[in-house]
């Protein structure tokens, strides 16, 4: 199967050889093509140039993208959908005036979304989590961490994560699986927290290591949930395993786990909503990815991750969208790439950059996934007609997306 894409406007993020990362001032460069074509093969982006080099040149499918942006799939590196039923009411709850901690010491919040999914059979989560990469897909996302963490028991938590290997199994778009067991205190270990991380290191790890599914291990590094010791022993536990730290820290409070993500070789510490000159400090020249995830921000009215700051001081930024029903019930990568522009004042090159490569560097794919590059995978958008990318996070909860190209196919 190839696919001939011609006449495109600007086709952006173009790398001729294979990056990684992109890091600080970097960040404010977007390689453009302007008046580009792209031909796929298979599963595969195998030549682009401008429109003078496309002459004669045919394919299977040709799409004619004149007046449009073309460019690589978002890379979504934080999500937690693999949930069961929603928390409208809680939402609710917080318009009338309850804190979004105020509800979770009501037994409300992770532990709500625990027992609805403790209730839910395998086949019931599968189908509504399938549903919600799908519309993330239509949307533009091609690479998807998932996580676990709304079963807090040994058996809800495989169940979580055999939904997940099944949508691996199922879906073109390229997922990412972690272990996020240590998301909440379930109430019957509220009084005997050790007595829950005993067996998530003793039981779980094992047990979810044997279905050959998870690659990475999370722990939410916060105040009334798991403290930096507490977070050390879990990741040490899952290196035993290969399970690579990609962590929850600074929501709320500094606590000192940036650092810990740093020292434990984290791949990606998410969330820093709260930062301080140690956290910059320990993140310079280490190999882990600051993740924001303002959709968060924004839904739980609290403060966003200060970007600027981030960038400014030479350090890579990824964004996200942390899709889950409590803080963020939306995967809109579109809006993400928007509120990095208009709340983390980030510029569209380097909200692009964040949603892009440094995406797929948050799960450890950046040498497939995140760039027009010869060789890697081709998951595409082609937008609406417009005038220049920046129009993409300029026009917010506007749908830029015209066509989805993943893993070679075209999504309808
Ligand atoms: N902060 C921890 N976990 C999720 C929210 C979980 C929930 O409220 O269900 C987050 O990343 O925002
Ligand atoms: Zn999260």
């Amino acid at each position: 199967m190839s696919i001939l894409i011609k006449n495109i406007k600007q086709l952006i993020q173009v790398h001729e050889n294979s990056i990684l990362i992109v890091k600080g001032e970097d960040m404010k460069t977007l390689p453009v093509i302007e008046n580009a074509y792209l031909y796929i093969q298979d599963d595969t982006i195998v030549e682009y140039g401008t429109m003078d080099f496309c002459e004669g040149m045919d394919a299977e499918t040709v799409i004619d993208a004149t007046g449009k942006i073309v460019l690589p799939s978002w890379c979504d590196s934080h999500t937690h959908i693999v949930y069961a039923g929603n928390r409208v009411s809680e939402f609710v709850d917080r318009i009338n005036g309850l804190s979004y901690a105020e509800i979770a010491n009501r037994g409300g919040g992770i532990l709500n979304s625990a027992k609805q999914l403790q209730n839910t059979s395998e086949d019931d989560l599968y189908n509504q989590s399938i549903k919600r990469l799908d519309e993330m897909i239509a949307m533009g996302t091609g690479a998807v961490e998932i996580k676990t963490g709304y079963g807090l028991t040994i058996d809800a938590e495989l169940k979580m994560l055999k939904v997940i290997k099944r949508i691996k199994q199922d879906s073109l778009a390229k997922i990412a699986p972690t272990l996020l067991a240590a998301h909440a205190i379930p109430s019957e270990y509220r009084k005997d927290k050790s007595a829950y991380i005993d067996k998530i290191i003793n039981e779980l790890i094992p047990k979810a290591s044997a279905l050959r599914v998870a690659k990475y291990i999370d722990v939410f590094c916060e105040k009334g949930y798991f403290s930096v010791e507490d977070t050390e022993k879990i990741l040490k536990a899952g290196k035993k395993y290969n399970l690579i730290p990609k962590i929850h820290v600074n929501q709320f409070n500094i606590l000192g786990g940036v650092k810990l993500g740093v020292d434990h070789n984290a791949l990606s510490v998410d969330h820093l909503e709260e930062l301080n000159e140690d956290d910059i400090e320990a993140l310079r020249d280490s190999d882990t990815m600051p993740v924001a995830l303002p959709g968060c921000s924004y839904f739980l009215e609290i403060p966003y991750t200060p970007a600027r700051q981030i960038i400014d001081a030479g350090l890579p930024l990824a964004i996200a969208t942390d899709y889950n029903p409590g803080s963020t019930p939306s995967g809109n990568m579109n809006f993400i790439v928007s509120s990095a522009c208009i709340k983390l004042k980030m510029t569209p090159e380097e909200a692009i950059n964040a949603a892009t490569i440094n995406g797929a560097y948050a799960m450890g794919f950046s040498n497939m996934y995140g760039s027009i590059t010869r060789g890697k995978k081709a998951n595409i958008i082609i937008t609406k007609p417009m005038d220049s990318y920046a129009e993409i996070p300029y026009a917010f909860g506007h749908n830029p997306i015209n066509t989805v190209i993943i893993n070679g196919q075209v999504w309808t």
